[in-house]
C-alpha cells in the first residue's frame, strides 16, 4: 500500500462539480467536432458515475457502461488495483474495436494508476477527467482543473455538513 500523504484540501460542493462537469462538456464538445463524436461513455466506478451522467446529458450519449475497479481501500491510502468488471463487446466492438469512438470518464487522475490501467483496455479511446493532479495528467486527454499533488479532493457525495468551532476558537490555528 501507499500512502498518498496529501497535506492540503480542496473541497468541492455539489454546485461547483456540476459547473466543472459541465465545463469537461464543453471541452469535449469541441473534440467531439474535431474526432468524429462519441458512440458510447465508459465510466470507471464509482467516482466516473456522477460526472459521466452530467456529460452523457450534455452530449446526448445514450450507450453507457461502466468499468469497476478498485483501488483506494483506505481513506488516502492505496492498495491493489483490481479490474472487478470489465466492458461488454457491444462498447468495445464500437468502431472496430480498442475503444474507439469510446469516451472513458473519471471524476479524477491522482497517481495515474487506473488510468494506465483502464487505457490499456481501451487503448484508442478518449480518456476525460473533471480534476488531475501532475503525476496523472500526461495519462487524462481532456481536463478541467489542475490541483497539486499533495492536495486531497473532496467530493460532495463524501462530505455532509458538521459543526465548525469559530475561528476564534483556534480553528484558524
Ligand atoms: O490516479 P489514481 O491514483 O489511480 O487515483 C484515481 C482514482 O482513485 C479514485 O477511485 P477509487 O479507486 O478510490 O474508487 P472509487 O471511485 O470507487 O472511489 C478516483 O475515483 C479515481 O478513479
Ligand atoms: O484526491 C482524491 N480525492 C478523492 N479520492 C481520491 N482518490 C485518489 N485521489 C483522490
Ligand atoms: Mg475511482
Amino acid at each position: 500500500m501507499s500512502d498518498v500523504r496529501a497535506e492540503k484540501a480542496f473541497p468541492v460542493y455539489w454546485e461547483q462539480f456540476h459547473r466543472d462537469a459541465r465545463a469537461l462538456a464543453w471541452r469535449l464538445a469541441g473534440e467531439a467536432r474535431a474526432s468524429g463524436g462519441f458512440d458510447a461513455i465508459v465510466c470507471v466506478t464509482r467516482g466516473g458515475l456522477v460526472p459521466a451522467a452530467i456529460v452523457a446529458r450534455e452530449l446526448d450519449i445514450r450507450l453507457i457502461e461502466t468499468i469497476c475497479v478498485a483501488s483506494y481501500h483506505d481513506y488516502k491510502s492505496q492498495g491493489e488495483l483490481a479490474v472487478l468488471k470489465g466492458v461488454c463487446d457491444r462498447v468495445a466492438n464500437v468502431r472496430g474495436g480498442e475503444g474507439a469512438g469510446v469516451l472513458i470518464i473519471d471524476d479524477l487522475v491522482d497517481t495515474g494508476s487506473t488510468a494506465r490501467v483502464v487505457r490499456g483496455l481501451l487503448p484508442k479511446a478518449h480518456f476525460a477527467a473533471v480534476y488531475a493532479k501532475p503525476k496523472g495528467r500526461p495519462l487524462v486527454d481532456t481536463f478541467v482543473t489542475e490541483v497539486s499533488q499533495d492536495t486531497w479532493i473532496y467530493f460532495p457525495w463524501d462530505m455532509g455538513l458538521s459543526f465548525q468551532p469559530p475561528i476564534r476558537e483556534g480553528a484558524a490555528g
